[in-house]
């Protein structure tokens, strides 16, 4: 079994005993709520540079440790948020990267404090529209959907919920039979992630091969495996409108610096 599936098994199973319906005039009322951020999508779709998501995340079943288990997610926001990065990608999930539901219901709490609507993402591995009000009541504007972990029913629920909602939801592909399973749910973001997930190494010449072939008027973003001026510059240079960017940030001295060397690439 791939991490993933073994990641998707450990969700499903800690999430057996929440899992209820979700009515659709519930995720309406959620809807109406969202008040304070603006949208992921609109975000992501400047023309003028490339777009920057930054990634809270403490730990990665890749890469072990990446920042201290007590980290503030406040204060990573804070600096992320000083370097204009364009949206926020908070990880909730907990056994395997550290993080929680409290993270991303602190950093919009934050933003909003501070008249910010830069838009956050729920990272998480989502399966179940229960997932989807969650994310919707802490204050996300975009769901992941992973779409070689789930079946098409699972990512019809997922998409719809998240249409009542008013969020909006991230496609992530790896592979080019992935692209052809995304395009059925007529995406209007696809992320491809450079990180194999069964061999855990990144590799960019994933977006170079996917990116040019998802429809132009899909914002396409690079994920992951993206450190230096370099990677961003290729990652820009095979069409990606955005890029998504975890560890690199979480280490840098001075993240703010590399957002910003990012947004010219
Ligand atoms: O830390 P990196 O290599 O910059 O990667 C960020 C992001 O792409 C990665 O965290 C990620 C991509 N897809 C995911 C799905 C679930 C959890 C995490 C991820």
């Amino acid at each position: 079994m791939d991490k993933l599936s073994e990641i998707m098994a450990a969700k499903r199973h800690s999430l057996r005993n929440q899992i209820r319906p979700v009515r659709d005039q519930e995720l309406e009322r959620l809807g109406r709520m969202q008040t304070q951020g603006g949208s992921f999508l609109k975000a992501l779709a400047k023309k003028d540079r490339l777009s920057v998501i930054a990634e809270i995340k403490r730990k990665s079943p890749s890469a072990g440790e990446i920042a201290s288990a007590t980290l503030d997610a406040v204060e990573q926001a804070r600096e992320y948020i000083n370097a204009e990065a364009d949206c926020l990608s908070v990880l909730t999930d907990t056994d395997y990267f550290g993080g929680t539901l409290k993270d991303l219901w602190d950093v919009v709490e934050f933003l909003e404090c501070h008249g910010r609507k830069t838009p956050c993402l729920r990272k998480d591995f989502m399966v179940h529209p229960v997932q989807v009000a969650e994310a919707a009541e802490a204050g996300a504007r975009c769901i992941l959907i992973i779409v070689r972990a789930l079946a098409d029913d699972e990512i019809k629920a997922l998409r719809d919920a998240a249409g009542i909602a008013g969020l909006d939801a991230l496609y992530e592909i790896h592979e080019e039979r992935e692209l052809e399973k995304a395009l059925k749910f007529d995406p209007k973001i696809i992320g491809v992630n450079n990180r194999d997930l069964k061999r855990f190494k990144t590799d960019l010449a994933t977006s170079e091969l996917l990116i040019p072939q998802i429809p132009d008027h899909i914002i396409k973003v690079s994920e992951s495996g993206i450190f230096d001026l370099e990677d961003a510059e290729r990652a820009s240079a095979c069409g990606a409108d955005a890029i998504l960017v975890g560890e690199a940030l979480m280490k840098s001295e001075n993240p703010e610096e590399l957002i910003e060397a990012f947004h010219n690439a």
